[in-house]
């Protein structure tokens, strides 16, 4: 029987299914990711791994997983957690889930924006504390979201997922890409812009790139000074597109209004990190994906393709086909 190691428990049927399968399901048992020594003792002997972000799956644990393990089959789209070049050496298929989770990850970069922007969370809290007393003209004042001028950097499926969104809340979408995409162009009535331009003519930011080399600290310093005075930037991309310290000196001393960020550098923030004493910054714990429909989708598309690589056929999500 061979072994599969899940290192966070997966929701809806789809373990069960692997297990009346025929197939030996040892799921780590907590919340938590496995730490690494007890992921290294548990990957020991397994055929298969589904795995997530916090699981650092590089040559290490290929090789502690020993000769007979032949996937790697990871519970979301970004794979920055993974050696892929690793696993191709060792013929080792690494499997993903792509396109099931843009509409849901889109959803909240829209609700981000829309937080931070009108301040709900600022709003909620204020109303919670018991000081909401009288109405007054200047309270809680924030950018209008209709006609706003939104710019999407990174324009693959969530991007552009997010822009048809502000589409219908009447925004000029404009787009940073490595490559011109004109068909979503058209049909969005988008502009292809250089990064600087996107960053110094739109009222709102939203990134959508994977975590590369390329795109680590994409937003640094001197780019979140090239925004527009009283912009705000979503993150729903992965913390570390963003310089955390930057972040913040840009909201204290401008030019940024607000932030909403799904993902941060580090992650999770610590309880005391000014990010969170922020007034005008909305964090989310990395829940982009967390559509009940969608994580159930997620879990089918990882176990199914987990079984295809096992059982000898193609599978249907792959990022590595050594
Ligand atoms: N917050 C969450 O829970 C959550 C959920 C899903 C995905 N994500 C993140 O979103 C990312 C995007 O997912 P996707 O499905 O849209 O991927 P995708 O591959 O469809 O789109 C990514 C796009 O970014 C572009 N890109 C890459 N480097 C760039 C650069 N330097 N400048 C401009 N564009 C660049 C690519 O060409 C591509 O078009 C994932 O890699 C993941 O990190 C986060």
């Amino acid at each position: 029987m061979e072994r599969v190691f899940v290192t966070r428990n997966l929701p809806g049927p789809a373990l069960g299914e692997l297990r009346r399968a025929g197939y030996q399901v040892d799921v780590w048992p907590e919340f938590t990711a496995p730490p690494r020594e007890a992921l290294l003792e548990r990957v020991r002997g397994a055929a298969g791994l589904i795995t997530m972000l916090e699981d650092r799956a590089d040559a290490e644990l290929m090789d502690a997983a020993g000769p007979q393990l032949k996937v790697i089959a990871q519970y979301s789209v970004g794979l920055d957690n993974v050696d892929l070049e690793a696993a191709r050496k060792r013929g080792i298929v690494v499997t993903h889930t792509p396109g099931v989770l843009t509409d849901a990850t889109a959803d909240l970069a829209f609700a981000l924006l829309a937080a931070a922007a009108r301040r709900v969370v600022e709003g909620h809290d204020y109303v919670r504390r018991g000081e909401w007393k009288t109405w007054h003209p200047e309270l809680l004042l924030g950018p209008e979201l209709h006609c706003a001028t939104v710019g999407v950097v990174g324009f693959g499926r969530i991007g552009q997922a997010f822009a048809r969104r502000a589409r219908g809340f009447e925004m000029k979408v404009l787009y940073a890409s490595r490559h011109p995409k004109p068909e979503a162009e058209a049909a969005l009535d988008a502009e292809r812009v250089e990064l600087d331009e996107l960053l110094a003519r739109a009222d709102f930011v939203s990134l959508h790139t994977p975590l590369t080399p390329e795109t680590h600290r994409l937003m640094n310093a001197e780019r979140l000074a090239r925004m527009k005075e009283g912009a705000v930037l979503v993150n729903t991309a992965r913390g570390k597109v963003v310089d955390t310290g930057a972040l913040l000196d840009a909201l204290e001393h401008g030019p940024l209004f607000a932030a909403g960020l799904d993902v941060t550098d580090p992650e999770p923030l610590p309880a005391d990190h000014p990010l969170l004493r922020h007034p005008r910054v909305v964090v989310t714990p990395h829940i982009g994906s967390a559509g009940m429909r969608t994580r159930r989708r997620m879990a089918e598309m990882v176990t199914h393709d987990l079984r295809a690589v096992l059982e000898g056929r193609a599978p249907k999500h792959a990022a590595v086909l050594p």
